[in-house]
């Protein structure tokens, strides 16, 4: 039996619950989702305070609904659930044969468990009443940066904002590192209307498509939607790059969204405002893109970002700036800013915040993180091809100076993306260093092997005055990129931006690539920024 000590995922949950739940008998709660008592312990019935479909993380009191996963099936743990303080479970067919015949605990079966989850959290959180407004962002890349800058304009707006994403679960000043970029629902239940309890207005919310593909996200109901960009990764879930855009099309319709804006700058956005099921509003980059509602005019640099003006086809527009280098960051704080605006706020209100605040400057953990300026040493997330290739140019050497970049790609996820993150690699820098991400559960060296073998293709077909080097571990890999710079060359790290340790098949190896590039910096006699 397992039982979890403080200072664990576990006693993390114990923040991530409201305070007062709805009474709900174990009894009422079957009825609600059509769960069939069986014939475990068939008179008791609990009052119920919460539920939970990760055993580990179960409260007393909780449900916990053992579903049946890709690799294992929860009812395994329903000792673990037990021991932590499950007074029920709801479970399927399948999951009955993993419990033993004298299992202590009442039992009610429905034909998919993840399917009934979120619509047990909202009956005992109560978060169909008691939810703040949801600004939901979508993409492959960007939104975790979006959803940052819209925190950021609703506090300029006075707006008390909770932050769900990548980074961090995080309200009134309460932090709590995210394990995944989409809680499961029955997390996110409780943290909303934990942070409803706490008079938090509103939430900036990620929304991964393996959210939706999970159902993470049901019984919710977002206020906007907004979507960056779609381009490969995730593959290994969705299997075709149709399959995924139409995964992410979800957010769109009206059970989840009120209110969209969508970038049209690919062609996957344009088919989401084609086929719009609720009010949508569309935004190019491209000043003159025919379509687009709303457009990035008088673009110009400004410190180590842009400032410009957004535009409506009918002359509304809203003049601001972004200190967050590259045109990718223009395009997260235009559809940030437009998020805000769909919501409701009046356009001179905005302005003034953004004029008063330039909370479009925010910073980012880990997301084009300047950590030296000669050379140019900048730490990014970015993990997929179109992202490589953005941050690259993003990141500008001085005169006659080199683009180097250190990445890898992760193991256990998406393994079509790795040859094509090489090539990538080759056609927008100079010195190629190929090292370790994530290996997770897979042997680092044939990955990095996949990726260097895309990038020997390129430099062979395409550039071949480009250097490549295939360096594990990662610190290593590091230094030698410094160890290699001139004052005038720019080098990104790339793939692991905010993450402070490397899964190495199960183990976390503490790693922060910002640690170590300024570490390398100094021992290179370079001067870094705090
Ligand atoms: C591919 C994916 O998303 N898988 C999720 C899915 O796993 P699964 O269906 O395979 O479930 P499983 O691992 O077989 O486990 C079944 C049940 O047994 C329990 N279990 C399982 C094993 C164990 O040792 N102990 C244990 O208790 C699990 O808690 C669960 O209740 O359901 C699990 C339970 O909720 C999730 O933990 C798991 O997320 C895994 C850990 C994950 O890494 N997901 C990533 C890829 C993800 O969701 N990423 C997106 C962002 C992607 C991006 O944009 O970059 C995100 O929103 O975070
Ligand atoms: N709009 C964009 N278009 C393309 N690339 C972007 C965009 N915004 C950010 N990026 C790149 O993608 C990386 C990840 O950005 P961000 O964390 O904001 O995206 P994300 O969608 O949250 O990613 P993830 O889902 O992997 O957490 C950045 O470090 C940057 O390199």
């Amino acid at each position: 039996m397992v039982v979890q000590e403080p200072g664990t995922p576990r006693a993390l949950e114990r923040h991530l619950r409201p305070q007062s739940v709805a009474e709900t008998s174990f009894e009422e709660l079957c009825a609600a989702l059509g769960a069939v008592r069986g014939s475990l312990n068939p008179a008791a019935n609990p009052l119920v305070r919460g539920v939970s479909l990760n055993p580990q993380v179960v409260q007393p009191g909780d449900v916990f609904l053992a579903i049946s996963g890709a690799r294992r099936h929860g009812a395994e743990f329903a000792a673990t659930a037990v021991a932590n303080g499950a007074l029920a479970l709801i479970t399927d067919a399948q999951g009955l044969a993993h419990l033993p015949a004298d299992f202590q605990l009442p039992v009610a079966t429905v034909e998919n468990v993840r399917a009934v989850a979120a619509a047990a959290a909202q009956r005992i959180y109560g978060t169909a009443t008691r939810c703040p407004q949801l600004f939901g962002v979508t993409g492959t890349n960007g939104k975790t940066t979006t959803t940052f800058m819209i925190r950021s304009i609703l506090e300029a707006l006075g707006t008390e904002t909770g932050l769900v994403g990548t980074i961090e679960m995080s309200a009134r000043g309460q932090i709590i590192p995210s394990v995944l970029t989409t809680p499961e629902s029955t997390q996110l239940h409780g943290v909303l209307a934990s942070m409803a309890e706490q008079q938090v207005d509103a939430v900036a919310m990620e929304v991964s498509s393996h959210s939706l593909s999970y159902g993470r996200v049901d019984a919710l109901s977002f206020a906007v939607a907004g979507y960056t960009n779609l381009t490969q990764d995730h593959l290994d879930l969705h299997g075709t790059m149709q399959e995924y855009f139409e995964t992410k099309a979800q957010l769109f319709t009206p059970e989840r969204s009120q209110r969209a804006v969508v970038m049209v700058d690919d062609a996957y956005g344009q088919q989401l405002v084609d086929r719009a099921l609720v009010p949508t509003e569309s935004l190019s980059l491209d000043a003159g893109h025919p379509g687009a509602d709303w457009r990035v005019e008088n673009l110009q640099h400004s410190g180590l970002g842009h400032s410009f003006n957004i535009t409506h086809r009918d002359g509304r527009t809203l003049s601001t700036r972004t200190g967050l280098p590259g045109m990718f960051n223009v395009a997260n704080a235009a559809l940030a800013a437009l998020m805000v605006l769909a919501s409701g706020v009046p356009l001179h209100a905005l302005q003034q915040a953004l004029d008063a605040s330039d909370p479009l400057s925010v910073a980012v953990p880990g997301r084009m993180q300047v950590v030296g300026e000669s050379p140019v040493a900048v730490v990014d997330f970015a993990h997929n091809s179109d992202a490589l290739a953005k941050a690259l140019d993003s990141v500008r050497p001085g005169p006659g100076g080199r683009r180097i970049i250190v990445f890898g790609a992760t193991g256990d996820r998406d393994t079509t993306k790795r040859p094509d993150m090489g090539a990538v690699a080759v056609r927008h820098a100079d010195i190629v260093i190929v090292t370790d991400d994530d290996p997770h559960g897979e042997d680092p060296a044939p990955i990095r092997e996949q990726v260097a073998a895309g990038a020997a293709r390129a430099i062979e077909a395409e550039r071949p005055e480009v250097q490549l080097h295939n360096i594990a571990p990662r610190a290593k890999a590091v230094e030698f990129a410094v160890s290699l710079a001139g004052a005038n060359d720019a080098i990104l790290v790339a793939g692991r931006g905010h993450e402070v340790s490397q899964d190495v098949a199960g183990m976390d190896v503490e790693l922060d690539d910002r640690v170590e590039l300024a570490n390398a910096l100094k021992l290179h006699g370079f001067v870094t920024i705090p």
